[in-house]
Formats: structure tokens, C-alpha cells, sequence
């Protein structure tokens, strides 16, 4: 089975199973107590966590497929791992999905994966571990087609789920792992950073003239919240954001019935060659939503500093 299933297929369904390895790595660092935190950068963060699971997640997939490209959000060390780092198994009931037309012929050159280990760094080091999300974007030519999203610490309602859960969505196809919602019609709830903010971002969620905002951590989380139908719009007018922020949300998105574009509502290529930076920021809605009347609300002003 596991080898007649199209390449899309297959990488959809070994990346879950990867992404919830990556996921248990990062409970793991956290559980010892000593996150090894290195500065980047200004306000940028990386942890043993981040630098572990993307180890998993690369030498997981690069085992499986040789010849794709895998671009992660960390420096990748050649360095050998725990053997029970690397992943071999696939999730059945993905591998066993139909799969549309224009998905089944796709060769190993034309596909990159975006792979963010942990986003939600920030919030991860202050101990808000449920805004932490492991992403893998899987993109064919410039278009991103499939994500998983997996939510370590995420705890359903009755506070018990030890492995987390994992969202993912393929275009064409559908999603699986949670159940999507429509937000809900006659408010504006708008989700935007945390620990990211500037006088942008500010200006352009205040003209939308929300009901209620939400400042959460992390690109996935936010989606998520859009997915859920917890919220009907992120909205980040401001520099910062990479490929491997938006490559699994947008497809995830997109498969529910959602969009993410930059602020001015051009989409992010996602080619190998293409800048890692979302240089023009990010508007994601959920199912339902005027993705267009979104981006005529955010002030001109704004929009222009981001074309
Ligand atoms: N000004 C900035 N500098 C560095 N990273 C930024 C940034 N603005 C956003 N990001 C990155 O975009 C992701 C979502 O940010 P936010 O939670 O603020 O919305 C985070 O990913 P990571 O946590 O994977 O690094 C964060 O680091
Ligand atoms: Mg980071
Ligand atoms: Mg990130
Ligand atoms: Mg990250």
C-alpha cells in the first residue's frame, strides 16, 4: 500500500506520524527543565526543543525522500540523532485517501517542504506551551498544497490527551484531525501576535473594528483558531513571518475553505529559491469570510508600507 500511494500521499502521511515524533521531542526537553535558550536575533528565539524536533522532522523525511527539497526554519547540524529520531511509519488512513487528478503525477523535484520545528518560540519559553505548534508545509512548484499542523500540549475537554493532535489538510482533498468550523456570523473576532506587535499591526486591527482580539503566539496556533471558528481573521501587517510560518497553515486553510495572502492579498510563492521572509505580512480568514473586504479595511497607509 504504502508504495502505490502518489508522492503527495505518501509525504502527507509520513508527516504526521513525524510531526507527532517531533512533537514528543519537544514535550521531552521541556519535561527535563533546561530549554538551552540561544538569541537569534532581536525578540527571536530557539530552544533545545526547536533544534531537536527539526532534526527528527529533516533526517525523518530525507530518509523517506531522498530527492525532494526540505527547507527548515533552524541551522541543520550533520550531527547523528537517537535512532528513535528518525521516523519510518505512515499513517494508514491518510495513505489510503483518493487522490484528485492533478496530485497524482507529482515528481520529487518539484516538491519543498517548509519545515518549522516548534512556532511559537516566544510563548514556549514563557511556559504557554498550548500556543506551540509544529509545522510542515509541503508545497509543489510555488504553490503550497498540503500542511500538517500538530499541537503538542493541546488537551480536549476533558483535559486529558497526552499526544497532542494533529491537523492536516491536503487542497483538492479535504482535512482531518479536528473538526472545522465556520466562525460564527454578526461579530469580528481578530487574532493577531503576541510578542510581535508594532504600531502596523496595531493601526490595522483597530480599523477593522473588532468585537474582540486575541494576541496568541505562534503562525499555526492562530489558523488554528481560524479553522476552529474561534476567530475570522489574523491579520499581521508587518515583516517577520517566514515561508516555514505559512506554508502548512495556508494549505490547511485552504482545504477548509479559508484563505492566506500577504496584506495586499498576493499569495507567497513557495519555491525553493523564493526569500524565506513574508515581507509583506499576513491575512489569513476562515471559511465564510471577505478576504477582500478584510484588505480594503486595512488602512492604505498600512497596506502601502508592505507592497
Ligand atoms: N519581528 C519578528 N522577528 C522574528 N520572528 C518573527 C517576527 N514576527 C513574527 N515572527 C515569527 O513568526 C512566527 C509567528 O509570530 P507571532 O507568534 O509573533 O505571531 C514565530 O515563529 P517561531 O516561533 O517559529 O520563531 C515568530 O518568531
Ligand atoms: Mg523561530
Ligand atoms: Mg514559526
Ligand atoms: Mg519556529
Amino acid at each position: 500500500m504504502a508504495h502505490s500511494a502518489p508522492l503527495i500521499i505518501r509525504l502527507v502521511a509520513s508527516s504526521v506520524r513525524t510531526a507527532r515524533r517531533a512533537g514528543d521531542i519537544i514535550r521531552n526537553v521541556m519535561a527535563q527543565g533546561d530549554l538551552r535558550i540561544v538569541e537569534k536575533g532581536k525578540n527571536d528565539y530557539q530552544t533545545e526543543a526547536d533544534r531537536s524536533a527539526q532534526q527528527c522532522i529533516i533526517k525523518s523525511l530525507e530518509r523517506q525522500f531522498p530527492s525532494i527539497t526540505i527547507i527548515g526554519e533552524e541551522e541543520q547540524s550533520s550531527c547523528d540523532v537517537p535512532h528513535e529520531w528518525i521516523v519510518t511509519e505512515s499513517e494508514p488512513d491518510i495513505l489510503s485517501l483518493d487522490c484528485p487528478e492533478e496530485l497524482q503525477n507529482i515528481r520529487d523535484e518539484e516538491v519543498v517542504v517548509w519545515v518549522d520545528p516548534l512556532d511559537g518560540t516566544s510563548e514556549f519559553t514563557q511556559g504557554l506551551v498550548d500556543h506551540v505548534t509544529v509545522l510542515i508545509g509541503i508545497a509543489v512548484g510555488d504553490r503550497s498544497v498540503a500542511g500538517i499542523i500538530h499541537q503538542p500540549y493541546y488537551k480536549n475537554e476533558k483535559g486529558a490527551n497526552s499526544q497532542g493532535r494533529t491537523l492536516w489538510g491536503i487542497r483538492g482533498i479535504g482535512v482531518g484531525g479536528f473538526e472545522a468550523q465556520v466562525p460564527p456570523s454578526g461579530q469580528r473576532i481578530i487574532v493577531t501576535t503576541r510578542s510581535h506587535r508594532t504600531p502596523e499591526v496595531h493601526d490595522a486591527v483597530e480599523a477593522l473594528q473588532p468585537a474582540k482580539v486575541m494576541y496568541v503566539g505562534g503562525a499555526g496556533h492562530k489558523v488554528i483558531l481560524l479553522l476552529e471558528g474561534k476567530a475570522h481573521a489574523y491579520v499581521f501587517p508587518s515583516t517577520g513571518c517566514k515561508r516555514w510560518d505559512t506554508c502548512a497553515p495556508e494549505a490547511v486553510l485552504a482545504a477548509a475553505g479559508g484563505k492566506l495572502t500577504d496584506v495586499n492579498g498576493h499569495e507567497y510563492s513557495y519555491c525553493k529559491d523564493t526569500p524565506y521572509m513574508n515581507s509583506s505580512g499576513v491575512l489569513a480568514t476562515g471559511a465564510g469570510q471577505d478576504h477582500e473586504w478584510y484588505i480594503r479595511k486595512i488602512p492604505g497607509a498600512v497596506r502601502d508600507k508592505f507592497v
